[in-house]
Parts: structure tokens; sequence; C-alpha cells
């Protein structure tokens, strides 16, 4: 999140209006704050697992800064048909996995288990069928031998961090062709 946050200046076409995260205790938001950028936490444990009351507190807040696009980073929540619905075309997630591989959860260990010579991540617009809207990038990496989940995590992230401000600098300008790297 804070590479796209740092990625906005200049000749991009997009600015951040607000942070919103649905953890009080993320470490982004105090970041956030600090270059600048409007936060706001929702904590998703206040709703008992009232997914709609979460998501109409999230509308809420987001309807007061009003932005154009969101970008998912790190939101670890599965969001319902009706909130995704209403962001159709706007909503960016980035997932860790060569997606149409390793859907949800879990996906560095699942790869080094299914014994993959390459990983990555992948950026994608978000639909209601969980990780599975039009993909905008994607990014490899090498598995090396004796690879935790952990390193490979790390190795992912590098290039998460390249691939998602790239993306979106492109997807703010209405350009949707699918980025390559590595
Ligand atoms: N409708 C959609 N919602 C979300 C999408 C999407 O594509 N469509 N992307 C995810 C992001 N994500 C993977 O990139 C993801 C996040 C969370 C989960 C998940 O299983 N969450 C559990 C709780 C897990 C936890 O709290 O640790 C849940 O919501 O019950 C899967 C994939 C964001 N939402
Ligand atoms: N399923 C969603 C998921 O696992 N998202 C992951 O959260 C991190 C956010 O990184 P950041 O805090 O540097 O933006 C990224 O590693 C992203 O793949």
């Amino acid at each position: 999140m804070l590479r796209l946050v740092e990625d906005m200046t200049g000749d991009h076409p997009a600015r951040p209006c607000l942070v919103l995260a649905n953890d009080p205790d993320a470490e982004g938001l105090a970041k956030a704050a600090t270059l600048g950028v409007l936060t706001a936490a929702i904590d998703h444990r206040a709703y008992k697992g009232d997914r709609a009351a979460f998501e109409a507190a999230l509308l809420g807040r987001l309807e007061a800064a009003a932005p154009d696009i969101l970008c998912l980073a790190g939101f670890m929540r599965v969001l319902t048909a009706p909130f995704v619905n209403g962001w159709k075309g706007r909503m960016l997630n980035i997932h860790p996995s060569l997606l149409p591989k390793y859907r949800g959860l879990h996906t560095h260990a699942r790869a080094l288990e299914a014994g993959d010579a390459e990983h990555g991540c992948t950026v994608h617009e978000v639909t209601a069928e969980l990780d599975d809207g039009p993909i905008l990038g994607q990014a490899r990496v090498p598995v090396k031998a004796g690879d935790t989940p952990d390193d490979l995590a790390a190795r992912v992230l590098t290039m998460e961090h390249r691939l998602y401000p790239a993306v979106l600098r492109r997807f703010a300008g209405n350009d949707r062709t699918p980025l390559l790297l590595g």
C-alpha cells in the first residue's frame, strides 16, 4: 500500500485520498499519515461476522472520501457481491500468486508444496468471485531450493511493490493492457 501512495506524485494521473484499514492496529495507517494521507480504520471484528453491516460502515466512510478507484492491499476480508458490484471496474487487488493458481490464502506454502519452479503475484480487478477478476498485471519470481514460505513471500513482495504501482499508473490513465514483469 505505501508504495502506491509514494508513487502517486508528479505526472501520475491519481492521488491518494484515503487509507482505510479493517484493523485499527495496521502499521500502514501511521506510515500513510506521515505521508500526509487521510487515514481511517473500521474494525471488522466489531461486526461479529455481519459482513453487510461491516461493509455498510466501509461505504459510509468511502462516500465521504469519494474515491474513483479502490486499491486493496493486504485487505483480508472477502467482500460480498453487493459491495463489489458497486465498485465494478473500479476496484483492484494484489494477490500473492500467479492467478489463476492458488486463489485464497497460504499461497506461498501451496506453491512450495506443489514443487513449483516459479511463483509470483497478480494485480486484478476485484469481482464477486474470489481472486477471479480480469488480470491487469503479473510478476514472476523463481522458487529456490530450500525456500521457506517466508523466503518466497519476501521475494514476491519485492515484485509486488514494483508491479502494483506500475499497474495503478496505467489503470488510472485508462490503460488496461496487462503488464508482465520478471
Ligand atoms: N469478493 C472479493 N473479495 C475479495 C477479493 C476478491 O477478489 N473478491 N480479494 C481479496 C484479497 N484476498 C486475496 O488476494 C483474500 C483476502 C481474504 C481471504 C479470506 O479467506 N478471508 C477470510 C478471513 C481470513 C483472515 O481473517 O485471516 C474471510 O474473509 O472470511 C481470501 C482472499 C479481498 N476480498
Ligand atoms: N490475499 C490478500 C493478500 O495476501 N495480500 C497481500 O498483502 C500484502 C500487502 O502488502 P503491503 O502491505 O506492502 O501493501 C501483499 O503481500 C499482498 O500480496
